[in-house]
Order: C-alpha cells, then structure tokens, then sequence
C-alpha cells in the first residue's frame, strides 16, 4: 500500500486567527485568537459545545471563509491573501470534505461520485489507489448502485472514498457520523482512523460526540472561540470530562 505524499510535518494549521460573523451589534466574534497546528498522518476531532466555533475553524481552514486577523495555511501554503481562482484550485487539489449530509450526487453512480473531483480537476485516477480506498472501505459490489440505493452508511463510505481519492494534504469530516445510527457510524470511524493509520492520510474531524473522538489521536476543546483544552489519546470518559469541566 502506498502511503500519502507528506511535503510537511503540519498537514493544516492558524495562526491568532480571528473570526467575526455579522457587524455592529450583532457581531459575533466566532474564533478569538485561535492558534493551532494539525499534524499530518494523524487523526484529530475538533470538540466544543454548540456555537464554540467548530464549524466557523473548519471553514477557515478549507479556505470556505475569509478570516478577519491572523493566518491559515494548508502543508506549506499560507491561504490568508490567496485569490480565489487559487484557493479553489489548492481546495481541489489538497483537501477532502466529508459533510454530515454526504453531498453525493444523485444521478451519479458511487464510482462516478468518487471520481468526479478528479474528472473536473483534469486528473486520472491511481487504478490502484482506487482499489485499496474501494476496497478498504468495502464498497467493491456498490460502485454501479446510485446514491438513492445505498444505506446512509453506505453513503457517507462512498464519500470518504470520494474525499480521499486525490490523495489530499488533509481530509475535514464535519460531523460525520451526525446522520448515522451507532452501527455505520462505528464503520465510517473505524474506516476514517484506518485511514489515517494504513493510508497515511490525515483527517480533522468535527464532532459533538465523545465516543466519534475516541476514535482519534487528539482532541481539541473549543470553547467561546478559543481553544480551551486538548485531550491527548481521547477515550469518551476523558472527553466527557473534558467537557463536562466546561460547564457543559
Ligand atoms: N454566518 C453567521 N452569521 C452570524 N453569526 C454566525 C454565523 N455563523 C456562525 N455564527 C456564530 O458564530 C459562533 C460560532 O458558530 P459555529 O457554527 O462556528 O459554532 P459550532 O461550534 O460549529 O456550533 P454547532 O456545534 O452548533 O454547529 C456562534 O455564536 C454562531 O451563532
């Protein structure tokens, strides 16, 4: 099995960034300061309560959303300054998404849908990497079914196979196992972590759920904007704790 391409220790990372949705009254500064590096080939979960400023993190990492001070960089590209036309292209050529609601597209077969990203970028696809991710993740007798034919785990598997395809820097889930019952969800986690561990793939997961973090290396406390805690090697009792110490 072929490993990802690392050309940096730190697959993602900000800089005293900061974040302010809405003006006047009614700005909210959603990160205040935030500081903190992602390192590649490893699993890390974003954790925090509603509103700590997860998502807003995730989308100025990706390059989604501009930040107000401080800077993003993706490996060894700095993103703050960037145009759009190259932020596009680097979001294509280095990132991963996978979203809670799968964003598969329906007329698509799963192998199309794994492909696509490729196809528009131009690129071919590694048969075998294709084989090792389809394989891994136990999709080699869906690839011809539509979305619409496949469980919700069965889904989300064909996105992570979709968000990994390019061999990207770093893969964001954002609440992956939000619509899943216990069971698929287990199956994406353990798929995400086998990932990171066999494939050498880097992944940065936001989650409300202790036992999705105990499935990562690190976890990372959010709370008001700011990094409030990390808990190395989570287990759900270390994080509940965790959390549970800020008042939640
Ligand atoms: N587009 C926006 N306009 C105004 N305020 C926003 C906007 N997006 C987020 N916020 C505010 O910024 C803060 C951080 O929101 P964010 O969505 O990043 O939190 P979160 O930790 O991801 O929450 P959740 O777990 O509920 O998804 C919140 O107070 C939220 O209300």
């Amino acid at each position: 099995m072929q490993p990802a391409t690392v050309d940096s220790p730190v697959a993602a990372g900000v800089r005293r960034v900061v974040k302010i949705h809405g003006r006047g009254d009614t700005a909210v500064r959603a990160l205040d300061h935030v500081t903190l590096d992602f390192p590649a080939q490893r699993f890390t979960s974003v954790l925090g309560p509603s509103g700590s400023g997860k998502s807003t993190l995730m989308h100025c990492l990706a390059g989604l959303d501009t930040v107000d001070a401080g800077s993003v960089r993706i490996g060894r590209t700095e993103l703050t300054g960037l145009p759009d036309s190259a932020l596009t292209r680097l979001r294509r050529d280095h990132v991963g998404f996978v979203f809670q609601s799968f964003n598969l597209l329906p007329t698509m077969t799963a192998e199309e849908n794994i492909l696509l990203g490729l196809r528009l970028a131009g690129r071919k696809p590694d048969p075998a990497w294709l084989r090792v991710v389809v394989d891994a993740l136990g999709l080699r007798q869906r690839l011809r079914h539509h979305p619409g034919e496949l469980s919700g785990g069965q889904q989300q598997r064909v996105a992570c196979a979709r968000a990994l395809i390019g061999r990207p820097q770093v893969v964001f889930a954002d609440e992956p196992t939000g619509n899943l019952d216990s069971r698929a969800g287990a199956e994406v986690l353990g798929f995400l972590r086998a990932s990171v561990r066999e494939l050498g793939q880097t992944v940065v997961m936001v989650t409300h759920d202790p036992v999705a973090a105990s499935y990562t290396d690190h976890g990372v406390l959010l709370a008001d904007g700011r990094v409030a805690a990390h808990v190395p090697r989570p287990t759900a009792d270390s994080v509940l704790a965790a959390l549970t110490g800020l008042g939640v």
